[in-house]
């Protein structure tokens, strides 16, 4: 008889994850696996999937161990794999609490993009140190039917193009990923945030994701966003010696981000678990081929 597969599935600000404990990295967890598990229709759904790793176990991990337990081996709804998820790390972290596994309060998590601090309570939002943002220079347009943007290229450990639009409409049906030019500027992809301004240091944002559509929710994506405006409001942390803090709206919920003059971003939200289940291993055999 094959071994039972538990999962979970959980949110933050309605970026939903299927979560698949597996501490000791035995899980096969190809593309097609990945991608068939995320699937709304045919599997248990969500944006991306947290493949739960203690960092001794795999291989891309090993060498964080000693500073943080767990690993999040974070993979896009399509299968590719992302360095970094912000909403994700949230979950990764109130899995970790709801499991056990961790107590409340500070928590170090091995990402692709590092370790990253996590302050943790039993009830409530969960605010993640995010690093720092990188800003690669380069002119980039971005284009939906007949309009187009400059963008700003943020980089949270993973890509963002950055668009300051007129109204969140402009952005079209994502169904596709937005076309930019060069063409050259993200080989291997990028996260594309629409922004609107909402009010001082307060924006809106609707978003598609690498790997994933449009999404209801970004975390590292509503970072960048709140870099970008805060360089185009003349409030850079690194210049004004402040901390800026941007109210971040996203058709979830609400992210509040705060970038300190060291650079160090935090991001606050929430992060919920809303099921817990058993997946069929057959299925799972199957859909991994
Ligand atoms: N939803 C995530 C970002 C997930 C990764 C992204 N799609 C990529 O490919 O870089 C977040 O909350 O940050």
């Amino acid at each position: 008889m094959s071994t039972r597969i538990a999962f979970l599935k959980g949110h933050g600000t309605e970026n939903d994850f299927v979560i698949v404990p597996d501490p000791e990295n035995a899980i096969d967890l190809s593309t097609a696996a990945v991608a068939a598990l995320c699937d709304r229709r045919a599997g248990i759904g969500g944006d991306g999937l947290l493949h739960i790793v203690r960092s001794a176990a795999h291989p891309e991990a090993r060498a964080m161990a000693a500073e943080a337990e767990w690993f999040m081996d974070y993979r896009n709804g399509d299968g590719s794999i992302a360095e970094m998820c912000g909403n994700g790390a949230r979950v990764f972290a109130r899995y970790l609490l709801h499991a056990g596994l961790v107590p409340e309060g500070d928590l170090a998590i091995a990402t692709r993009a590092g370790v990253k601090s996590v302050h943790l309570a039993k009830d409530g939002d969960i605010t993640v140190g995010m690093g720092g943002a990188r800003l690669p220079e380069g002119d980039v347009t971005v284009s939906v039917g007949e309009r187009s943007w400059p963008a700003r290229n943020v980089n949270m450990g993973n890509p963002h193009a950055v668009a300051f639009v007129d109204d969140l409409a402009h952005a079209g049906d994502l169904y596709s990923p937005p076309p930019f030019s060069p063409a050259s500027a993200y080989p291997d992809g990028v996260n594309v945030e629409f922004v609107v301004d909402r009010g001082p240091r307060h924006v809106a944002l609707r978003v598609h994701e690498r790997g994933s559509g449009e999404t209801r929710s970004c975390g590292t994506g509503a970072c960048a966003v709140a870099v970008a405006a805060a360089r185009r409001d003349g409030a850079d942390p690194s210049v004004t010696g402040n901390p800026a803090t941007y109210t971040v709206d996203v058709p979830g919920g609400r992210l509040v981000i705060t970038e300190h003059p060291g650079g160090e971003i935090e991001m606050t939200g929430p992060a919920v678990i809303v099921a817990e289940g058993e997946i069929d291993p057959e299925w799972l055999e199957n859909a991994a081929h």
